[in-house]
């Protein structure tokens, strides 16, 4: 039912990141009836501390090979938290199963979260599986918190993707797969909801080849399916995996695993003997190692195969990413999640199965990446690393280099959601919590000393091209940073009163530091604060959390959509500054020209004619460019941001003495003016819209897509559902979620991508500039 409430989300390609219409479906979860309320009253059954707070800290360090650094990914709803949940409860460290129905679970921890019963903030759980360190990050599914799961799969070494086995691959799941190629993450799969009406198994793995374009190798098959969804059969090991059967009410923990051969069904027997040639099968085509061992000793019965030697070559094909195993089962009805452990341990990566080139330059120096901030009020940020080599100590300085300072660390922590174990020290492959780095912002760098990252940048230098070293040494001294999506939405924000405001933008320095999405700028004209951020739900969080954990009752006003602005003919300038400042006389005297340059994107393309002089390049090219790039930010037509541009600058004269202030501001100047003669093109953005729905709404909805200007690409067909692919521009989307709902009885789910920035038509041009009081 709760899946159905919700009208949903969207994702993102590239760097963008993507608006999605899904504020009237938290706002519906807030609503009585929708999810319980936050109690804070709420007491979990940890099982720590006392005792196994000892053992922890008796396995602080794990041997690397035994560390598995895992992220749960997965459309909204599929089951990521209480999959997470179980893996807590069957590991022992919470004594009852956690609901994200009741509100209770321990990885959706902060208040939001527990009462809308969504993920927003990604959480880190630590905890053990049969000698194995797991390391988990809950991601969330919204395509608003896109830029949580991009910060997660970069200090991740393997992912395990959950499906709702009824739904197969949703939209959120596509991106943030893609997001896993990127990092190249391998993965599992886990079919969810196995119990679910609806749920099957050919269905999701169907799915999985066609949209995923992945090779699945299925590990286990289902007993029974929906209603009637029992057990598991381990085409591996050849065994059938129980649940106390006939038990409902079962917490799960007790299950059976039974040859196959013992049970006496021959039809089960069937299925599965052939499921497992294929399966083998495919694994040799993948292994060469597997494919000899095979030819040469098992030709003549896969059934003789070793289950170890099955499982290595599993895990290899897996580490190869050539192909994903497939697991299935229930997480609500506490099936099929011990296997799923067993998985992660037996074929996703170790620390030491993934390679980092920096490592090497840092040899056994300390080398981690803050990956995440939280601000607590009490203990001040709390920033998540991963190291990578040496090991971190608390009560010791480290150097932070991209932010090119140093700070004192109080204390380490191992995460465990809202509990942590406090340690003293960390090795190399772990996911840790460190208290009192003041300065340091989510992507950061961290290593042990100023003389550690000199020495590790020399050593670097000396695996480089010698030619342009100090540039290259510099950043690859800093580790691969987090891709900030551009906002596509903003409005201005006012804080409750005059006096109030200072503590406004305190609360949201603190928001951006722990969100890097989150921009926050002034406006030139009206002064007013500025919030842009990847969609109506994002920016309602940020309200919220302003108004939760800062006590400030902030006004927002009207959302507004971010175009862009480009030119469709080229046209050139001049310009002359002429100021008196003091005793100094600054002059300066500017020529360019603008071109059309479709490839150029945000950034604009500069150019310098070959008569301006290599001296004069060496004093002022920076200042020009900052000229350009300030220009650039505020077009012509709506003040919004230039793309596709081409700067030529044909000739700069400055009076020595000049101030290179000057310069970039007679530059920025000329740049405007050019701009303005030029013919001008507003941009927009036009999203890709998914919209599953049932045939009988198939026309209303078609005919609700050609009012908002949406153009239909595709309708396909999906088990019972229809599947409209269209894309509309981004301003017509607003409020979608409710009047979807209405139209179709909240029976339809939609989601939401940017697909690029197209140019308005003239007519809608003219009536946006003069709704805005351009014309
Ligand atoms: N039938 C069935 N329902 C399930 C199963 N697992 C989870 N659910 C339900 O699906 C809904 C969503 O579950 P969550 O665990 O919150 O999903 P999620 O992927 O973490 O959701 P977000 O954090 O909001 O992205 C809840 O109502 C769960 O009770 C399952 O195995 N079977």
């Amino acid at each position: 039912m709760l899946a159905v409430l919700k009208a949903l989300s969207g994702k993102s390609i590239g760097t963008y990141s993507v608006y999605t219409e899904c504020l009237e479906c938290f706002k519906r979860r807030l609503a009585p009836n929708s999810r319980p309320k936050y109690r804070y009253e709420l007491q979990r059954h940890y099982s720590f501390p006392s005792e196994d707070v000892k053992s922890l800290r008796t396995i602080i360090s794990p041997p690397v090979s035994r560390i598995r650094n895992i992220g749960i990914m997965a459309h909204i709803d599929a089951g990521k938290t209480t999959t997470t949940e179980r893996m807590l409860y069957y590991s022992g460290y919470t004594r009852a199963l956690g609901d994200v129905d009741d509100g209770d679970t321990v990885t959706d921890f902060m208040a939001q979260e527990r009462e809308r019963g969504i993920t927003i903030q990604s959480a880190a759980v630590t905890f053990d599986w049969n000698g194995y360190r797991i390391n988990l990050i809950d991601t969330p599914g919204h395509v608003d918190f896109t830029l949580e799961v991009e910060r997660s799969l970069r200090v991740l070494d393997g992912a395990v993707a959950v499906f709702d086995a009824s739904a197969g691959v949703e939209a959120q799941t596509l991106t943030v797969w893609r997001q896993a190629d990127k990092h190249s993450i391998p993965r599992l799969c886990f079919l969810n909801k196995m119990d679910k009406t609806g749920a099957s198994f050919s269905f999701a793995i169907d799915s999985i080849k066609e949209k995923l374009k992945a090779k699945p190798l299925l590990l286990q098959l289902p007993v029974g399916e929906a209603k009637t969804f029992r057990g598991l059969v381990d085409l591996v090991t050849m065994e059938t995996i129980t649940w106390n059967p006939g038990t409902n009410e079962d917490d799960g923990r007790t299950f059976y695993r039974k040859a196959l051969t013992e049970t006496h069904d021959i039809e089960l027997l069937g299925k599965a003997s052939k499921a497992r040639n294929i399966l083998i099968e495919q694994v040799a085509d993948l292994d060469d190692e597997f494919a000899t061992l095979i030819i040469e000793e098992y030709s003549d019965s896969f059934n003789l195969i070793p289950v170890e030697k099955l499982q290595l070559a599993i895990r290899r094909v897996t580490l190869a990413q050539s192909a994903v195993p497939v697991l299935c089962g229930s997480a609500l009805k506490n099936k099929g999640v011990q296997p799923l452990l067993d998985a992660v341990t037996l074929y996703l990566p170790s620390p030491d199965d993934c390679s980092h080139d920096f490592v090497k330059w840092y040899e056994n120096d300390l080398c981690a990446l803050a990956f995440k901030v939280v601000h607590d009020k009490q203990r001040g940020p709390l920033v998540f690393v991963r190291i990578y080599s040496g090991t971190m100590k608390p009560q010791s300085a480290v150097h932070n280099v991209n932010q090119n300072c140093t700070e004192r660390m109080s204390r380490l922590l191992l995460p465990f959601a809202d509990q942590q174990v406090e340690i003293p020290s960390l090795s190399p492959g772990n996911i840790a919590l460190t208290v009192g780095l003041k300065q340091t912002a989510t992507g950061d760098t961290i290593v042990s000393s100023k003389a550690s990252a000199a020495a590790a940048s020399r050593r670097a230098e000396r695996d480089r091209d010698q030619k342009s070293k100090d540039r290259k040494a510099q950043s690859s001294l800093v580790l691969a940073s987090v891709e900030v999506p551009e906002p596509v939405f903003f409005c201005t924000i006012e804080p409750p009163s005059v006096a109030r405001q200072p503590d406004l933008e305190n609360a949201l320095k603190y928001l951006q530091r722990e969100d890097p999405s989150l921009k926050v700028k002034i406006d030139p004209d009206s002064g007013q604060m500025i919030l842009c951020g990847m969609g109506e739900l994002h920016i309602e969080i940020i309200h919220d959390r302003i108004r939760r954990e800062y006590g400030l009752q902030t006004y927002l006003g009207p959302l507004q959509v971010a175009y862009r602005e480009t030119i469709l003919s080229p046209s050139s300038a001049s310009d002359t500054l002429d100021r008196t400042v003091g005793d100094t006389r600054h002059l300066v005297v500017v020529d360019l020209e603008v071109n059309p340059n479709p490839d150029a994107g945000i950034s604009p393309v500069i150019e310098y004619a070959e008569n301006i002089p290599d001296s004069l390049l060496k004093d002022f090219q920076e200042a020009i460019e900052n000229g350009i790039q300030s220009s650039f930010l505020q077009g012509p037509l709506l003040g919004c941001p230039i793309q596709d541009v081409a700067v030529t600058v044909l000739a700069v004269n400055v009076l020595p003495g000049s101030s290179i202030t000057m310069v970039s501001a007679c530059v920025s100047r000329c740049l405007q003016k050019a701009l303005k003669k030029a013919e001008k093109q507003v941009l927009e953005p036009l999203m890709k819209l998914e919209i599953t729905l049932g045939e009988e709404y198939l026309s209303t909805v078609l005919g609700d897509l050609a009012q908002r200007r949406g153009s239909v690409q595709e309708i396909q067909s999906r088990s019972d559902n229809k599947v409209i692919i269209a894309s509309v521009p981004l301003a017509e989307m607003m409020g979608y979620s409710t009047d979807l709902r209405s139209i179709t009885s909240g029976s339809a789910t939609f989601s939401l991508e940017l697909s690029n920035y197209e140019a308005m038509n003239p007519h809608d041009q003219y009536t946006l500039l003069k709704k805005r009081g351009f014309v």
